[in-house]
This record gives C-alpha cells, sequence and structure tokens, in this order.
C-alpha cells in the first residue's frame, strides 16, 4: 500500500546533529569534484572529446566536474534509442513505473545531503535553498508515482445499454526534456520523471550550468531500475543539440523550462511539420517572470518586509518566481521600504558552502553581467537606495539591491533581471497597485499583503497570476500543495506538481465496445 503523499520535510540547520551532517556531506562531495561525467545512449556511456566544464560560481577556479557534450550525430542516437525503447516501456504496468520513481526517491533521500552539497558547489546555492531544492526533487518523484497509479485506470465515463465506454490515457512517444539550471535538481528531475512515469521515453538535455547534479540524478534511475534507451543523457549546446531534438520527426513532446525567448522560439520551432512527421508535438514551456509583492495600506508591516525581502533576494533572485517588483500603498511606502532597505543591509552574501549565508553568487559571468548593467539602468530610471555593487574577481557576487521611485513602465519594472534586485513603485489605491502588478508581459507569481478582506477577494480575481500568495512571499512553491505555473508570456500553465501535470503528457483515448 503507498503511504498518502506528503512534502519532505526541510533540514532544520540550527539542529547541530544537522549543520555537522552537512558539513560532512560539504567535505566529502568536496573530495569528489572534478570527476568526468558521459553521456547515456540506450545504457551505453560515451565520453566525447569535446566537454561541457562546470564550475563554482562561488570559487570560479574550482571545477565541480566535466561531462561529455553531445553533438547532432549523438543527439540522433539518442532519439533513435527512445523511439525504440518506447515500444516496450508503454507497456509497462504504470505501478511498476511508479514503484521505479518511489525507488529513486528513497536513493536521494538516503543521500540528501550529498545532492544539496552538489547544489551549493555547482550552482551557489545556501544551505536552506539547496536542501529545498533536493527536496523538491524527491516530491516530484512520489508525487507523480501516486498521481500515474491514480490515473492507471483512466477517468469515469457514462455507458448506455449494451454499450461499454472507456476513458483511459496513452503514453505520448519520445519526450525531449530541457530543463533550466536554478532549481537545478528540482525542475530537472520533475520534468524528467513526468514523461517516464508516463510511459514516454525521454532524450534530456541538461542546461549547460548545471550538468553535474543531471549526471548524479542519471545515475539514481538507473540504479532504481530504468531499462536502457528509456532515459538518454545528452548535455550539449542549447542551439545545437536543442535545436535538433526540437526539430526532430520524431520527438512527440517537448517539455521545457526556462526563459522567455528560447521557449516562444522553442514553441515555433516545435508547429512546423518536419518531413516523416505524422503528428503534432505537445509542448509545455514554463518561462520568465516579472513578479509582484503588492503591499496594501491596511497590512502588517512586518509581514510585507518580510515576504519582500524573501521574496526578492532568496537564491539570489534567481528564481523564475522571484519578487522582483514592490508596489506599495503611498500610505505606507516610505515605512517599507526604508525597513526593507534596513533588512537588506543585514543580508549576509559570500561563498554558499559557509553556513549562515544568506545570499550566493549568481551563476555565471553572463548572469553577473547583466544584473550589473541594469544597475546603471536603474540609476537611470529610479533611485538607489542600497547595494548595487558586484565583485566578480574570485565568484560572482551582487549586494542585494533596492531601486525606489520606478514608473510602472520602466524596464526596470518590465524586464526580467533575475538578478538579486527589488524595485519600488508607489501605488494611489489598491486598484492602482493591482493595475500596476498587471502592467507586464508575464503572469508567474504575485503576492498581496493586506488585512482587507475585500482587497483580498478582488485580487483572486483580477491580479492575474498562476500562483497568488496572501500574506507571504511570492516564492517557495511545493509540489502537491501549491501546483506551480503561470499565466501569459510565463508560458503554457502547466502546474507542475499538480493534479493535471500528468495527463498533460499524456493522450486520452476513448474506447467504445457495442455487447
Ligand atoms: N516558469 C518556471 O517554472 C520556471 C522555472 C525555472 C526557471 N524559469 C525561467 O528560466 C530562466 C532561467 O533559466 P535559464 O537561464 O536556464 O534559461 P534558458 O532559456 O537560457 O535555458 C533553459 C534551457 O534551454 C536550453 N536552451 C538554450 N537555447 C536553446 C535552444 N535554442 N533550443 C533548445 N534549448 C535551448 C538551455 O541549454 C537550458 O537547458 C528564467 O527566465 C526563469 O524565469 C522558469
Ligand atoms: N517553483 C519555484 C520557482 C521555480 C522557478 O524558478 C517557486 O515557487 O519558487
Amino acid at each position: 500500500m503507498v503511504q498518502p503523499y506528503k512534502h519532505e520535510p526541510f533540514t532544520d540547520f540550527t539542529i547541530e546533529e544537522n549543520k555537522k551532517a552537512f558539513e560532512e556531506a560539504l567535505k566529502q562531495v568536496k573530495e569528489e569534484l572534478g570527476q568526468h561525467h558521459d553521456l547515456l545512449i540506450d545504457g551505453d556511456r560515451i565520453r566525447t572529446d569535446n566537454t561541457i566544464t562546470s564550475t563554482n560560481p562561488a570559487d570560479t577556479k574550482q571545477v565541480v566536474g566535466t561531462v561529455s557534450k553531445a553533438n547532432e550525430d549523438l543527439a540522433e542516437k539518442a532519439v533513435q534509442s527512445a523511439a525504440t525503447a518506447f515500444e516496450d516501456w508503454r507497456k509497462w504496468d504504470p505501478r511498476a513505473r511508479a514503484e521505479l520513481l518511489f525507488r529513486a526517491a528513497h536513493i536521494i533521500r538516503r543521500r540528501k545531503h550529498e545532492f544539496s552539497a552538489y547544489l551549493v558547489y555547482e550552482v551557489g546555492k545556501p544551505w536552506k535553498e539547496a536542501d529545498a531544492d533536493t527536496a523538491e526533487a524527491i516530491d516530484f518523484l512520489e508525487y507523480y508515482g501516486r498521481q500515474m497509479i491514480e490515473l492507471k485506470e483512466g477517468k469515469p465515463v457514462e455507458s448506455r445499454p449494451g454499450e461499454q465506454n472507456r476513458y483511459i490515457y496513452t503514453s505520448t512517444g519520445v519526450a525531449v526534456v530541457i530543463p533550466p539550471w536554478n532549481l537545478a535538481f528540482a525542475i530537472m528531475a520533475g520534468t524528467t520523471v513526468a514523461p517516464l512515469v508516463t510511459g514516454s521515453t525521454v532524450v534530456m538535455k541538461p542546461a549547460s550550468n548545471s550538468p553535474v547534479i543531471a549526471a548524479k540524478f542519471v545515475e539514481v534511475l538507473e540504479e532504481a531500475g530504468l531499462p536502457k534507451g528509456v532515459l538518454n543523457f545528452v548535455p550539449g549546446s542549447g542551439g545545437e543539440v536543442g535545436d535538433y531534438l526540437v526539430d526532430h520527426p520524431k520527438t512527440a513532446l517537448i517539455s521545457f523550462t526556462g526563459s522567455r525567448d528560447v521557449g516562444t522560439r522553442i514553441i515555433k520551432r516545435a508547429s512546423e511539420i518536419q518531413e516523416g512527421q505524422n503528428h503534432l508535438k505537445q509542448v509545455i514551456a514554463e518561462m520568465g517572470g516579472k513578479d509582484t509583492v503588492v503591499v496594501d495600506k491596511e497590512a502588517n508591516i512586518e509581514t510585507a518586509v518580510d515576504a519582500i525581502i524573501v521574496s526578492a533576494f532568496g537564491f539570489s533572485g534567481q528564481k523564475c518566481s522571484s519578487g522582483s517588483r514592490a508596489v506599495v500603498h503611498e500610505d505606507v511606502y516610505d515605512e517599507v521600504l526604508e525597513k526593507v532597505k534596513e533588512r537588506a543591509e543585514q543580508l549576509t552574501v559570500g561563498n554558499a558552502s559557509e553556513e549562515n549565508v544568506y545570499m550566493g553568487p549568481v551563476v555565471d559571468q553572463g548572469a553577473y553581467d547583466k544584473i550589473m548593467s541594469y544597475m546603471e539602468v536603474g540609476k537611470e530610471e529610479g533611485r538607489l537606495v542600497t547595494g548595487g555593487k558586484g565583485d566578480d574577481s574570485k565568484g560572482y557576487f551582487i549586494e542585494p539591491t533596492v531601486f525606489a521611485d520606478l514608473a510602472p513602465d520602466s524596464r526596470m519594472q518590465q524586464e526580467e533581471i533575475f538578478g538579486p534586485v527589488v524595485c519600488f513603485t508607489k501605488a494611489r489605491n489598491f486598484d492602482e497597485a493591482i493595475d500596476i502588478a498587471n502592467n507586464t508581459e508575464y503572469g508567474l507569481t504575485g503576492a498581496v499583503i493586506s488585512d482587507n478582506r475585500e482587497h483580498l477577494e478582488k485580487a483572486k480575481y483580477d491580479f492575474h497570476v498562476g500562483n497568488l500568495y496572501f500574506n507571504r512571499n511570492c516564492t517557495g512553491a511545493i509540489v502537491g500543495y501549491q501546483p506551480f505555473g503561470g499565466f501569459k508570456m510565463s508560458g503554457t500553465d502547466s502546474k507542475a506538481g499538480g493534479p493535471d501535470y500528468l495527463a498533460l503528457h499524456m493522450q486520452a483515448k476513448t474506447i467504445s465496445e457495442m455487447f
């Protein structure tokens, strides 16, 4: 009997024993760093001359690992291998596929701190963020396994006398999985196992900033018993391997999570019918955000400050859900701004492998340069309240930064910066605050801090985002509790970790028989 789903608890690092265990994991993983990881195609490990080197963004001289790099020929092999494996895999009992996910979850749970330590080194996650990322990966395995068991008989439909109707879900085919680097474990794992558990086979191309954690996860799935060819691992360039996989006539499902530009490009390419293609491709594309914390005049100010700080600076603002905009009622604007400034100045920034670092580095030189260029835009468009400086001499560190008095349509309030920067805009009343919150092309997350019930009810209908939070931060959705996905240019609203997610990976089939 499968136990009811509950999310994986977070580690309490104030408990000395947990702290020691995590330090031990960091030490152990540090000794392992620098190893090489091969491609996996049709169950074979393949080593290439071309490699991707993954380095620690907090200490760029530290090599986390290298991975072999696929080209178009190897991507072709991977698709063919997945297409062949599909014929058996789709006929596996869905429960057996689900149980494979449960076994993988157990393996990760036993070595939880080890995986989190990899996240600390590979993408610069502070302990808590790394722990939450690993917990979410476990949650996806446990949750989607249970969802598949629930869906395996299909859904009830009516039948008339002399007729038997059934409505079932069938597997789709070869899925291409293209995850981002920021929820480097959770999203990579969740988007990989969702097609797998539904009976599709997968070609996974990890993000080039986080291929090592992806390679470690592939090892876990092999250990859990995944047959050869069912999952093929092909790190490579987005432009070369990504495009090739998306365009391939045999790929049937593309699951992408990443930026708006790459996502919309994939949607366009996947809609073009290739020679030899006899199906339409299903595309799941979860993309960027420009998320707002709205503060009403009737609000608990401490709750508001907390929500802004956590939303803006958790994982250095590198979440699609990050609250990079604060839209605050004019009556409390100065007070909230001043308190956010004070709190931001107390946040610790440093190498994430050290305890009690609130903010680690940003992920790479490209991200660092982009975020720093926005500091100049912010100074032109608004007022720098605190922060604004960076240091990329050893790693990519940027101060928590607050800009004030920005026009709602300024670049700072419209474009996804994806760094530790929050921009304040003043609103004359609650209606105007919601209008400002809605005035970007994105619609992913949002928070409203208010003690006014009428205003909260209004926000339920008028604040146009996929994940809306009241009196808390707008980050940190939990699998099975707060299904995640956005409106507008934030994506296809697939709601990862929700009850409808797996159905998007399958084809519903009606079978009707007369007696
Ligand atoms: N909505 C969500 O659930 C969600 C979750 C996490 C991150 N994000 C978004 O992801 C972005 C940050 O992640 P990123 O920097 O990894 O995004 P990205 O778009 O640069 O890359 C995402 C993935 O796409 C691949 N890629 C790049 N070019 C490609 C191409 N031409 N064809 C196919 N694949 C290609 C990359 O290698 C990577 O694996 C932000 O915009 C963030 O908001 C969204
Ligand atoms: N699901 C995560 C964000 C994923 C994107 O980065 C959250 O809710 O904070």
